[in-house]
């Protein structure tokens, strides 16, 4: 059966005004005004939903710019099936439709959500299908046919009413062709897409408020010619305005207002003819008034006049239909039904603007032909109609005129029938009219009039943005909630990267101070160890040089074979270039160390950047050729062909800028043979009148004469000469202190026999001393050449390589510090920027999901407000 138009037909949940079973005059106003008050109230809970809907939308559009990028989503039906369409047999109850979500600018990639319909306080909502929704899934017993069928029907489904946007998916959304179209879309251009529609909805909504806030409604009386319309209208408004005549000719459409409109003065405004009627421009209007009105009918019965009428209803606004407070109800009484004005009228009745078509027909006379065909298609236009069946009190078989006329209403327009107690009035206008007249019928027609303008503005104007209301609400909860669900994947997506790298990012930073006390120990380590060690090997090898003997025992270099008496100036040559080699020797001993020394730092560092640096990260790809140290030197030094070929040719030369190491055997300066390597007399003399502390110092002090017994010593010597006890070496010692002597008056005179014996002794000392002699004579100069001039002994040659070879060593060990350093610092950026990054996208998510969450939250709260369900 159908439903009534009154009960339940009102969308708002508090209208109560749906009780049918009034018949007491007094009910029938109570009801009249709880339509009223329903409709107020549904209309200012309508204008509130919009306006908390706009700060919604405008919200959205300030968040898509600002904070985060929404998403388009895009649900389809799922291919296993549609859990709202559960068989009756399946006991569970299904929560929502179980749907395939992806989004505009990745649609390739699906998840499975189920999206629940909104209902009375309810929001839409979309999400993530759960485990136990595919378990229930799986359950269900499809047949492989029926699965295969609805895999094709991967369409995608109408989800989006207001907020759709035409992305040219369509009915061919599985096309390859669309998908890659689509997918060519940008996130930033849906995004803009999405403002842009959100634009075109917030204009349009701005439209439906106003349209919701005006009051004006038109309430459209016609019927056959003579039926009373004019009285009707007369009636409605307690006044004798509308000319009544017996004679059926009025052909005018004369339009009530109240007076309210015009300032409240009581005017007629005669419209004029092709220009479009402004109350505030009289060049649209004729000015007249109410007592003219009849002349003016009159004059104008041939041409049909649009007359305006502005009258004061003084009556209250519970009992006035024109100024009821709620609605400006304005009358417009048309011409009576006929051949020539039945096409006016039916366009005039489709107007959007006229709310509700008061039908007058005559008791006596029922429906013309013209009323049949104008009832016909008004009902179908507006479905419901009010019948108002005039001149009942002529009629003496009331309920067999009833009877007909239902009938006929019936055929006619069947929904005004059902609702035949509200809408159809058998009543006698003329009475009505008459002061002090109880007139029940009429007083019960008023009232369901103004109802039924309230309620069919409620269904006209507040009904249809309702529906807008509710669609865009869904829409808004479509989109909040696909969004909430992107923010949670990356909101997950954040955490997970956090776990990885902020544990990362953390062992560096507290490891960042260990690696570099590392690095610095190990550098100092390397360094120190490698001059101490260079220190150690030189001074032993500079004191075997000092004693006349090999710096360092090597293969390489030999002691040459003393050669005899004929050859000691060869032989003091090629000790003294064995003692400098055995020193380069030495020197490239100490190198060798320094090599192994700074192969064992670079290996530490290189386990401190195994234990430092984070996975992933490319480990130094250098190589350390230890081979390759102390051969830049060479280039150091200046004018050696020789030197430079030999570097050139890629030779490890040992050496110092300071000229020192290996170059002294290949030094010109350095092979210079005197005399003084045969016969070193400042050594002797140095050795014996200086403040040596060696022990072979002290040994020769124990002998060292004062200067009163120089003769002694002189005599001494001679004395020796011969004498087994005495060497060569104390021989020759004391020659010299005798020449020493020579420039003593009281010496000259025995200076001859003396030189004599001295000579006797220098060849003894020649013979018998020189072989080892020679080699001591050598060490001491050469030693003495590289030593530091001042007396501190061995100094500036173990100084000078020590520092050289530490600085050699830092330098390597720097590099490969530097370069782990370098790496862990920009592990350690990569990683910050990859923290920073990750929390960033956090926030970003966990406001964006509480953000959405909450839009989900307002929208229903809107809802509940509003009295809105399914937009349906
Ligand atoms: N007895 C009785 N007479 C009525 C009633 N309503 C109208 N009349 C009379 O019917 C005649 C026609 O009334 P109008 O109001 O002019 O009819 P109308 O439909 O406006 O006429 P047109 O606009 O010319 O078609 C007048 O003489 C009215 O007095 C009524 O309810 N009872």
């Amino acid at each position: 059966m159908a439903q009534s138009y009154f009960p339940s037909r009102v969308a708002s949940p508090v209208a109560t005004f749906a009780d049918t079973s009034f018949t007491l005059n007094g009910d029938k106003q109570l009801k009249a005004e709880d339509v009223q008050e329903a409709y107020m109230e549904h209309r200012d809970r309508l204008v509130g939903a919009i306006d908390s809907t706009k700060g919604i939308l405008s919200e959205i559009r300030t968040f898509n710019k600002e904070e985060w990028v929404v998403r388009y989503p895009q649900l389809r039906e799922h291919p296993a099936e549609d859990l709202s369409e559960a068989s009756p047999s399946s006991p569970k109850r299904r929560r929502g439709i179980r749907r395939s979500l992806s989004f505009a600018d990745d649609p390739t990639t699906h998840t499975d959500v189920v999206l629940s319909e909104p209902r009375m306080g309810i929001t839409r909502s979309v999400t993530l299908a759960s485990i136990a929704d595919a378990q229930e899934e799986t359950e269900d017993s499809s047949s492989p046919a029926d699965k295969e069928n609805e895999s094709q029907r991967l369409l995608p489904s109408s989800d989006f009413h207001v907020l759709r946007l035409d992305l040219k998916l369509g009915a061919s959304g599985t096309s390859n062709a669309a998908t890659s179209l689509v997918s060519q879309l940008e996130k930033s251009s849906i995004a803009n897409l999405i403002d842009e529609r959100i634009g075109a909805s917030l204009n349009h909504i701005n439209k439906l408020r106003h349209r919701v806030e005006d009051t004006s409604s038109k309430v459209l009386v016609t019927g056959d010619l003579n039926a009373g319309k004019s009285t009707f209208v007369n009636a409605l408004l307690r006044r004798e305005v509308m000319p009544v005549d017996q004679q059926p000719c009025t052909t005018a459409f004369c339009e009530v207002h109240d007076a309210t409109e015009n300032h409240g003065k009581e005017e007629v405004h005669v419209l004029k003819e092709g220009t479009t009627y402004d109350i505030n421009d009289e060049s649209t209007f004729v000015r007249g008034t109410i007592a003219d009105l009849e002349d003016i009918v009159a004059e104008n019965e041939d041409t049909q006049q649009m007359i305006k009428l502005y009258l004061a209803d003084t009556r209250a606004p519970s009992e006035s239909l024109l100024n009821n407070g709620v609605v400006d109800i304005s009358l417009i009484d048309a011409p009576g039904l006929n051949r020539d004005s039945l096409k006016t009228t039916a366009l005039f009745a489709r107007q959007e603007e006229i709310d509700v078509v008061v039908f007058v027909v005559s008791a006596e006379n029922h429906f013309t032909l013209s009323a049949k065909e104008f009832l016909w298609n008004a009902s179908n236009e507006k479905a419901y109609l009010f019948i108002v069946v005039n001149k009942y009190d002529q009629i003496k078989n009331k309920d067999k005129c009833r009877r007909l006329v239902l009938e006929q209403i019936k055929q006619l327009s069947p929904r005004t029938y059902e609702d035949a107690q509200d809408l159809v009035h058998f009543v006698d206008s003329a009475t009505a009219l008459q002061p002090y007249t109880a007139n029940p019928a009429f007083d019960d027609l008023e009232s369901s009039l103004r109802s039924f303008v309230l309620v069919k503005r409620s269904k006209s104007k507040l009904h249809p943005v309702s529906t807008y209301l509710s669609n865009l609400l869904s829409d808004i909860e479509l989109l909040a909630g696909a969004n909430a669900i992107v923010a949670d994947a990356e909101l997950q997506e954040a955490r997970d990267n956090l776990e990885q790298v902020l544990p990362v990012l953390e062992k560096m930073k507290s490891g960042r101070d260990a690696l570099e006390n590392g690095l610095e120990a190990t550098e100092e380590e390397g360094a120190d160890g490698a001059a101490s060690k260079t220190r150690s090997i030189l001074t032993t090898a500079l004191e075997r040089v000092g004693q006349g003997k090999l710096g360092v025992e090597t293969p390489l270099v030999h002691m040459p074979t003393y050669p005899g008496i004929w050859g000691i100036w060869d032989y003091a040559r090629d000790v003294r270039r064995a003692l400098l080699a055995s020193l380069d020797a030495a020197v490239k001993l100490a190198e060798d160390e320094a090599r192994d020394i700074t192969s064992a730092g670079v290996e530490k560092i290189k386990d401190l950047g195994e234990s430092h640096l984070p996975e992933g990260v490319e480990r130094s790809r250098r190589v350390f050729m230890p081979e390759a140290m102390f051969s830049a030197v060479r280039r150091g030094a200046k004018g050696n062909k020789n030197r430079r070929s030999l570097s050139s040719q890629g030779a490890i030369v040992a050496g110092g800028v300071h000229g020192l190491g290996i170059g002294l055997a290949q030094r010109p300066d350095m092979l210079e043979t005197t005399f003084l390597d045969l016969f070193d007399v400042h050594h002797q003399l140095w050795l014996h009148f200086g403040d040596g502390s060696t022990k072979e110092d002290e040994e020769h002090l124990s002998v060292v004469p004062s200067a009163l017994s120089m003769v002694s010593v002189g005599v001494g010597a001679l004395t020796m000469v011969g004498g087994q006890a005495i060497g060569a070496r104390g021989l020759i010692e004391g020659v010299l202190r005798i020449t020493d002597l020579v420039g003593n008056e009281t010496t000259r005179t025995w200076a001859a026999p003396v030189l004599g014996a001295f000579t006797i002794g220098l060849t003894a000392y020649l013979i018998l001393e020189l072989p080892s002699s020679i080699p001591r004579t050598v060490g001491r100069r050469v030693r003495a050449s590289v030593v530091r001039k001042d007396g501190s002994d061995g100094e500036l040659f173990v100084d000078v390589h020590a520092g050289r070879v530490s600085k050699e060593t830092r330098k390597v060990l720097r590099l490969a510090s530097w370069d782990l350093r370098e790496r862990f610092r920009g592990a350690m950026e990569e990683r910050s920027k990859e923290v920073k990054g990750a929390e960033e996208m956090e926030q970003k998510a966990t406001r964006a999901k509480e953000w959405f969450g909450d839009v989900g939250r307002r929208t229903g709260e809107i809802r509940v407000g509003a009295g809105l369900a399914n937009g349906a």
